[in-house]
């Protein structure tokens, strides 16, 4: 039987943060890999989510990694902020770095893996000359800001673009899907060449999420492993 290789990285955006504590415990036994946290400071997108303390408080009773999703200007002020309050990935906007070959080594720095997130505007290739500096890329895969969203098709094919760009550069790159992921499409993502899932409504919507993370789990790509 083949063992899934993805990852599913429930978005704790899509919580009741009236029963955060509840929530975390079931991600922690749930088949989720990680805890994908997204921080947005009501500047660089339209919306305000939470901050650090409630990150630290996620962290205390987590028991897999943070996976930090940046959507703040100027997200270097917040690296180490980030890292001390339990981040184990810490992903920043492409749009958001005036210095990003800087910002990656910044978080490498402070040993964490390195993010790039790209709005769905924004072409793949402007990545190239940091490709080797990076662990992960995060395709926005919604305009970011909110939970809920419409998947934006596209997506397929910008997965497809920087799996090819970064074949000689960074195999090993993490390409992580952000934004109106669920059954309908993981089947599809995981053909272009995806390999982190963020779900949040799709989780945290559902009638059972522990049962909706265990269905992103073991879905199957239909290309069959080499
Ligand atoms: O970064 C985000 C929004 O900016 C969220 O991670 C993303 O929207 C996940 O939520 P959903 O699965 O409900 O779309
Ligand atoms: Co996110």
């Amino acid at each position: 039987m083949s063992t899934t290789k993805h990852l599913i990285a429930p978005s704790v955006l899509a919580a009741d943060f009236a029963r955060l504590y509840d929530d975390v415990q079931m991600v922690n036994n749930s088949e989720a890999d990680w805890f994908h946290i997204d921080i947005m400071d009501g500047v660089f997108v339209p919306n305000i989510s939470f901050g650090f303390p409630v990150m630290q408080a996620i962290a205390k009773h987590a028991q897999k990694p943070l996976d930090v999703h940046l959507m703040i200007v100027d997200p270097d002020r917040y690296l180490k902020t980030c890292k001390d309050a339990g981040a184990a990935v810490i992903t920043v906007h492409y749009e958001a770095c005036h210095h990003l070959h800087r910002t990656l080594s910044a978080i490498r720095e402070l040993g964490c893996k390195a993010g790039v997130a790209l709005n769905p505007h924004t072409p793949v290739s402007l990545l190239k000359d940091v490709l080797a500096d990076l662990d992960l890329v995060c395709i926005m895969s919604v305009n970011p800001g909110f939970g809920g969203q419409k998947f934006i098709p596209q997506t397929y094919t910008k997965i497809k673009e920087l799996r090819e760009l970064a074949a000689n550069v960074n195999p090993a790159l993490l390409i992580e899907i952000d934004g109106g992921v669920g059954t309908g499409n993981a089947a599809a993502l995981l053909d272009a060449g995806a390999d982190v899932l963020v779900a949040g409504s799709s989780v945290f919507g559902a009638a059972d999420p522990i049962v909706a993370v265990k269905e992103l789990k073991h879905i199957e790509s239909g290309i069959q492993s080499a």
